[in-house]
C-alpha cells in the first residue's frame, strides 16, 4: 500500500495546497512549531502524502522525502484503522487520539500516543512515545471502561483469534476461569454450526477497524448456550492488531421476544374473536382486534380501531346487554355475558363475551381484553333441539310435552281469574284405515291438512296440539266469556270438510272428548285423562260426535281396560271357542253352510259377547292371532264334521280389517287348508263393506288371490259401509250380505224395504247370491223370498250352536213346515231344536 486509502467522506474536491517534500516544505509555522521536537511530527494530506515532518520524524522513521506516502509510517495493521476510523474522526470530530505503531525504513517499531487534528484540509499527527503514564493511565481506564463493564468483554487477537484478555462479566457468564480463556481462541465459544459463519467473518473484514455486530450464538463451558448481540472495534494491545468485542446476552430478551411473537400468533390464530380496548373517557375503544373478531363481524380490520366496543356490537343503547356490558366494563373483576350483537349484514348473532380488565399501576382499568366466542350455531341448534322437543315433526304444532306445559300455565291462569278452560281432545274417526289402505303418504298429508284447519279454528292464547296418531287435543282458555257451542262446530266442520290429496278427495269425521276445568278435574293430567274418557265414549256411541266428560264414564273405562288385559291371555288360556249359525237356501229351504261365531268364557267375567271385545282385539292387534285361531278351528270342524259323515256345508269365518291387510293372509288361509284337509269351496271369507272401499286396487288383488284358492268371499254387513257401484262390480265375490239392521226394519219402514228389495236386484244384476242375516220371523223370510232373496240367517231358524249342538241339528231328518210361519219353514234339513226368536230389543246379543 503506497497511499493512505482515502476515507470515504473525503470525496470533496479539496484546496490543493503546494506540496512540500521536506521540513522546508512545511512552511515557517510547522518548523517554528515542531522542527526541533523530540516527538514525531508530521502532516498529511488529503491524499495519503506527506506534506511535511519535523527532523525527529525524519531521523528515527527516515530517510523520508516530501509526499512520500503516509502509509510508510505505519505499521500494516494501523492503516484499515487509520483509514476507515482515526481520519474519518478527526476529519468529523477535528482530532483523533490513540495508539499506534509507527515503523521506521529500517523496520524499527515505536509504539506512539498519536494525536491527528484536522487543519486546513490537512491532518496534522503526533506522536508521542508510549511512556508509563501512557499505560498507567490506559490501565486506569481499561479498569473502568473494560473491567468492571457488566456485560462480557475481551479482546482478542485478530491473527491467532486467542483472547488477550476478558473482563469479570465473561468469566461469570460464559463459566470459564480468566487463565482458561486466556488459553482458548474465540472459536472455542463458537457451536460447529456457527464456525463457517465465523470464518467467513474473518476473511471478509480480517483486520477492518470498522464496527461489527451481529447476533451470534456462544457457548458457556457447561455447553449450555446463549444468544449474543456482539459489536467489535479493532485496538492494538501491546502493539498487536486485536478487537474489542462486546457480548451482550440477549437470551432472556430473545426467548420474550419468541414468547410474545407466539402469544401475539396465538391471538392472531384464535378462532374466539378477542378485542382489547382503551378505557378512555369516551368509552372502550379499541386498539386491538384479532383476525376471528374482523371475521365475526366482517369489518375490515382498519375500520374496527378506535371504535367504541358498544358500537361496534351495534347494542341498542340503554338496553338491557348495553347496561349489562357497561357493569362489566366498570367491574374489577372477569366476566362473562350472553349478548346479541348484530352482525355487519344486520343478522343478530349469539355471542359470549367474556371481559377480563387489565389494571394500570394505579389499579384503575386501563384496559380490557374481550374475548367473543359465536355461540349462534349452538343455540340455534339448541332452539331447533328445543323445538322438537317441544313439537310434532309431522305438523310442527306442539306436542304433549308443550301441551302439558301449556295446560299447567292455563290451570294456573284460570285458578287465579276464575275462568273455565276447556280441553278438547279430538281423534279422528276410522283413521287407521285410511292410513293402510292409502298409504302413510297419503295419510301424513290428511292429518297436515286437519292441523292447519284447527289452527285456523284456534284463537291467540289457545293451544292446538298433536298427541301422535290422528289425536289432537284444543286448549281454549276463558271458556266461560267465548261462544264454545260455534267453536266446536267450527273444529267438526275443519275435520269433515273434504281434503284433496294427491287427486283424492278424503273425508273423515272425528270424535270429540271433552273435559272442563274446574269441573272435571284440577290439574292437566286429570284433565286430559277425563277429556281421553269422555272421546273414547263418543266413539263407542258411534263416532262423529261430541261427549262431555262424565263421571261414570271411568266404568266404561275401566272395563276395556279389563277385558284388554284378559283378552291377551284368552287364547293362551283356552277360554275362546267357536260357535256355528246356519245358512239356508231360501229356495229350497236346504241348509247351504254354517256361519263361524267366536265366543268368550271368561271365570270370572263370564260369557263375553264379540260386540264387547272384538273392537278391542282390532285395536290391540289381537285380532291377527284370534282370528288366526278362528279360521284353523273352523276349517279343522268342517273337516271333522265331512269326516263323521255329515253332508258337506261351507262354513263362513270373519275377517277383521286388520286380519285382511295382513301380508301373510294369504299363506294362512292356504295353511288353514292343507293342514286340515279342507277342500277351499267348503269355505267361505265374510269381508266387511267398509273395509273393502279403502284401496279398492289392493282389495280386488288380495280378494282375486283368495279366489284363487278356491275359497268363496262374501260382503258382510251389506248396505252399512257406502259401496261404491263402480268399485262393487270390480269385487270378484260370491254374496252380498244384507246387513241385519234392515232385516230387522223392512217390515216396517218403507224406505228399508225398498233398499232391501234394490240390494237384492243389484247383487243379481252384479251376479251375486244375497243372503239376509238376523231374520228372526217367518214374515221377513216370507218377504225375503218373494223378491227373491237367495239365502238366510238368523234365530228363526237357527241360533249360532256350539260344533256338537250343530252336527246334532244337521243330522235330524226335517220336520212339516210350522203353520204361524207359512212356507217359511226350512223342507230339509230342519233344526231339531230351533230355539224360539228373542224379543226384539235383545236382537243383536241373542244367546248362542
Ligand atoms: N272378526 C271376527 N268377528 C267376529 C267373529 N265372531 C263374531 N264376530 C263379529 O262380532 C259381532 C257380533 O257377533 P255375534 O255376537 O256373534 O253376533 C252374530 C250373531 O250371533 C248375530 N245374529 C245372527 N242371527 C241373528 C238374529 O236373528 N238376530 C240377532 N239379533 N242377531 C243375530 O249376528 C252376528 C253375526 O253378524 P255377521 O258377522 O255380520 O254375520 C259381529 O259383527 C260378528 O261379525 C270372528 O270370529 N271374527
Amino acid at each position: 500500500m503506497d497511499t493512505l486509502p482515502q476515507p470515504a467522506y473525503s470525496r470533496a474536491p479539496a484546496r490543493r495546497r503546494p506540496q512540500r517534500g521536506s521540513s522546508r516544505q512545511s512552511g515557517p509555522a510547522f518548523d517554528q512549531l515542531f522542527g526541533s521536537s523530540p516527538y514525531f511530527a508530521f502532516a498529511i494530506d488529503e491524499a495519503g502524502k506527506l506534506t511535511a515532518f519535523n527532523q525527529h520524524t525524519a531521523a528515527v522513521l527516515g530517510p523520508l522525502a516530501p509526499h512520500t506516502p503516509a502509509s510508510k509510517l505505519y505499521a500494516a495493521w494501523v492503516l484499515p484503522m487509520l483509514q476507515n476510523e482515526a481520519l474519518p474522526a478527526a476529519r468529523m470530530r477535528g482530532y483523533w487520539r490513540g495508539e499506534v505503531e509507527l515503523v521506521a525504513q529500517d523496520g524499527g517499531s515505536h509504539p506512539v500516543t498519536q494525536t491527528i487534528e484536522w487543519r486546513d484540509h490537512t491532518f496534522l499527527c503526533l506522536g508521542y512515545p508510549l511512556d508509563d503514564y501512557d499505560v498507567y493511565e490506559s490501565r486506569l481506564r481499561f479498569k473502568y471502561l473494560f473491567e468492571a463493564h457488566p456485560h462480557p468483554m475481551w479482546v482478542y487477537d485478530l491473527e491467532t483469534l486467542r483472547f488477550l484478555v476478558v473482563n469479570a462479566a465473561a468469566v461469570a457468564q460464559y463459566g470459564h476461569t480468566e487463565a482458561e480463556f486466556l488459553q482458548m481462541t474465540i472459536r472455542d465459544i463458537r457451536p460447529p454450526e456457527q464456525q463457517e459463519r465465523l470464518t467467513r467473518n474473518l476473511a471478509a473484514a480480517p483486520a477492518k477497524g470498522a464496527e461489527q455486530s451481529g447476533i451470534w450464538t456462544h457457548m458457556r463451558r457447561d455447553g449450555s448456550r446463549m444468544q449474543v448481540d456482539v459489536s467489535s472495534h479493532s485496538v492494538t494491545l501491546s502493539g498487536r492488531p486485536a478487537r474489542l468485542v462486546f457480548a451482550h446476552d440477549i437470551t432472556e430478551r430473545e426467548q420474550l421476544k419468541l414468547a410474545l411473537q407466539l402469544r401475539s400468533r396465538a391471538l392472531e390464530a384464535s378462532i374466539n374473536a378477542i378485542a382489547i380496548t382503551t378505557h378512555t373517557s369516551e368509552g372502550e375503544l379499541i386498539e386491538y382486534a384479532n383476525p376471528a373478531f374482523v371475521r365475526l363481524f366482517d369489518h375490515t380490520p382498519k375500520s374496527v380501531l378506535g371504535r367504541r366496543l358498544e358500537t361496534l356490537l351495534d347494542l341498542p343503547p340503554h338496553d338491557e346487554q348495553y347496561q349489562a356490558l357497561q357493569a362489566a366494563m366498570q367491574s374489577h373483576h372477569e366476566e362473562t355475558l350472553m349478548l346479541r350483537p348484530r352482525h355487519r349484514d344486520g343478522a343478530l348473532l349469539w355471542t359470549q363475551l367474556h371481559v377480563a380488565p387489565v389494571l394500570a399501576g394505579d389499579n384503575a382499568i386501563g384496559h380490557h381484553v374481550c374475548v367473543l366466542t359465536d355461540m349462534t350455531a349452538i343455540m340455534e341448534y339448541q332452539e331447533q333441539l328445543e323445538h322438537q322437543a317441544n313439537h310434532d315433526a309431522l305438523t310442527g304444532l306442539p306436542n304433549r310435552v308443550l301441551l302439558k306445559d301449556r295446560m299447567a300455565q292455563a290451570v294456573t291462569f284460570s285458578q287465579r281469574f276464575k275462568h273455565s278452560l276447556w280441553l278438547v281432545y279430538i281423534d279422528l274417526d276410522n283413521f287407521k284405515l285410511i292410513n293402510d289402505h292409502l298409504g302413510h303418504q297419503l295419510g301424513d298429508q290428511l292429518l297436515c291438512a286437519i292441523a292447519n284447519r284447527l289452527r285456523a279454528c284456534a284463537n291467540d292464547g289457545d293451544t292446538v296440539a298433536r298427541l301422535g296418531g290422528d289425536e289432537f287435543v284444543l286448549l281454549l282458555p276463558i271458556a266461560n266469556q267465548r261462544p264454545m257451542a260455534s267453536i266446536l262446530q267450527l273444529v267438526q266442520e275443519a275435520v269433515a270438510a273434504p281434503v284433496a290429496v294427491e287427486q283424492q278427495v278424503l273425508t273423515v269425521t272425528c270424535s270429540i272428548g271433552i273435559s272442563v276445568f274446574p269441573a272435571d278435574g284440577v290439574d292437566p293430567e286429570q284433565l286430559l285423562r277425563h277429556a281421553d274418557i269422555a272421546m273414547y265414549r263418543a266413539k263407542e256411541a258411534g263416532r262423529n260426535q261430541v261427549q262431555f266428560f262424565e263421571e261414570n264414564m271411568h266404568a266404561r273405562v275401566a272395563e276395556r281396560a279389563l277385558i284388554e288385559s284378559e283378552l291377551r291371555h284368552a287364547l293362551a288360556r283356552d277360554q275362546l271357542s267357536l260357535v256355528y249359525q246356519p245358512k239356508v237356501d231360501l229356495h229350497s229351504g236346504a241348509v247351504t253352510g254354517m256361519e263361524a261365531l267366536i265366543r268368550w268364557q271368561h271365570p270370572g267375567l263370564g260369557a263375553v259377547s264379540p260386540a264387547r271385545f272384538i273392537g278391542v282385539a282390532e285395536e290391540t292387534g289381537l285380532i291377527v292371532a284370534i282370528g288366526r285361531w278362528v279360521l284353523r278351528t273352523a276349517c279343522a270342524q268342517n273337516k271333522a264334521w265331512q269326516q263323521a259323515g255329515l253332508p258337506p256345508l261351507r262354513v263362513a269365518v270373519n275377517l277383521s280389517a286388520r286380519q285382511f291387510r295382513d301380508r301373510v293372509l294369504l299363506s294362512e288361509v292356504r295353511a288353514a287348508l292343507e293342514d286340515s284337509g279342507l277342500d277351499a269351496r267348503y269355505l267361505e271369507l265374510e269381508l266387511t263393506e267398509s273395509l273393502m272401499m279403502h284401496n279398492v286396487e289392493e282389495v280386488v288383488t288380495v280378494i282375486e288371490s283368495l279366489k284363487q284358492l278356491g275359497v268363496a268371499l262374501s260382503i258382510d254387513d251389506f248396505g252399512t259401509g257406502y259401496s261404491s257401484l263402480a268399485y262393487l262390480k270390480q269385487f270378484p265375490v260370491d254374496y252380498l250380505k244384507i246387513d241385519q239392521s234392515f232385516t230387522r226394519e223392512m217390515l216396517t219402514e218403507p224406505k228399508v224395504a225398498a233398499i232391501v228389495r234394490s240390494v237384492i236386484a243389484l247383487g243379481h244384476i252384479l251376479g251375486f247370491k244375497v243372503i239376509a242375516e238376523g231374520v228372526e220371523t217367518g214374515e221377513e223370510l216370507h218377504y225375503l223370498r218373494l223378491h227373491q232373496c237367495d239365502e238366510m240367517q238368523g234365530y228363526y231358524y237357527s241360533r249360532p250352536l256350539t260344533a256338537e249342538a250343530f252336527a246334532a241339528f244337521i243330522s235330524r231328518p226335517a220336520p212339516a213346515a210350522p203353520a204361524s210361519a207359512g212356507a217359511a219353514r226350512p223342507a230339509a234339513p230342519a233344526p231339531a231344536h230351533t230355539p224360539a226368536p228373542p224379543p226384539r230389543p235383545a236382537r243383536r246379543h241373542g244367546p248362542t
